[in-house]
């Protein structure tokens, strides 16, 4: 299997050395697109999506943000690549949701939406099967996760001596205000009632040593909760476990057992 990137930071450095460590995967890395033009020791690189689709690639990994998903979605599609996409919020313009969906099934490729920061993407889309009465969503991240985002100039992040709710509202609205940050949402929301029936609270919590992820699901299969306190990467923002989703879904789409897919 032939994989590009788009971006190459936290996640996309991360899963590119994981491929290099598992040699007995059928994986083989041909190239990244960055935002600006950079070398990456060993792989072709480039800032133009005109050469990158040049890197004859059955599989992309966006790993760079919701404009990457917005630039490069619907294109990379259109040249017969399959695509996964962590920057699900990108998705909450309905839009665009739906030019994706139509670009993957006019070149017979799909599009991947692993679990990333969350776990049970599966239960909750298993559960919609049946009549599901409420999902919620609780995100807790440390102070040192929101520089760079709104909240940073709404509260003194070095001084917070208790937590602090910062949002309250639909999974469309929390994804599309924290777009580094919360893409976790518009994935729950997706999966399970819709991006505007699933409810989110965040909180900036100073207390925290995780970025926490609390999930309740109600329905006609009966009710599940779970909690994921994920260590952040390198960039405070992301779990370390993204990449190792990532990891995960390559493994599905090559490896004769599927677990728990
Ligand atoms: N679904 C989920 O659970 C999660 C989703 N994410 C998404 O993944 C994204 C990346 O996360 P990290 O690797 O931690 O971020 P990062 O900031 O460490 O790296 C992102 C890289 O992408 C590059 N980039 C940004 N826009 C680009 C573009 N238009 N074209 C090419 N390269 C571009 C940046 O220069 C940077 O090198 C986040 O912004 C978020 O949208 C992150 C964590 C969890
Ligand atoms: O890694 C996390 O905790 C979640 C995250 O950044 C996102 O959903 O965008």
């Amino acid at each position: 299997m032939r994989i590009g990137f788009i971006g190459y930071g936290a996640i996309g450095r991360d899963v590119i050395e994981r491929i290099g460590r598992e040699p007995s995967g059928d994986w083989v890395v041909t190239g990244v697109l960055t935002r600006s033009d950079r070398m990456i020791p060993g792989i072709p690189s480039t800032s133009r999506l005109s050469e990158f689709l040049e890197y004859e690639m059955d599989l992309v990994i966006e790993a760079a943000g919701q404009d990457a998903v917005r630039a490069y979605a619907v294109p990379i599609l259109d040249a017969g690549c399959s695509l996964v996409i962590t920057s699900v919020g990108a998705l909450c313009d309905d839009g665009l949701a739906r030019d994706i969906e139509a670009a993957a099934a006019a070149s017979g490729v799909r599009v991947f939406f692993p679990s990333c920061a969350l776990a049970g993407l599966d239960r909750i889309a298993a559960a919609r099967e049946g009549r599901l009465d409420r999902v919620s969503l609780t995100t807790r991240k440390p102070p040192a996760a929101w520089y760079g985002t709104g909240v940073e100039h709404r509260y003194d992040l070095d001084r917070l001596t208790a937590p602090v709710r910062v949002f309250q509202g639909s999974a469309r609205e929390a994804a599309q205000r924290y777009p580094q940050s919360v893409n976790v949402a518009a994935a729950v929301g997706l999966a399970g009632v819709g991006l505007d029936q699933t409810s989110v609270e965040i909180w900036v919590d100073p207390a925290c040593q995780h970025n926490v992820h609390q999930v309740e699901v109600e329905g006609e299969f009966g009710r599940f909760s779970f909690e994921v306190n994920n260590f952040p990467s390198e960039n405070p923002k992301t779990g370390v476990i993204v990449a190792m989703s990532i990891m995960k879904l390559l493994k599905n789409l090559t490896a004769p057992f599927v677990m728990g897919i």
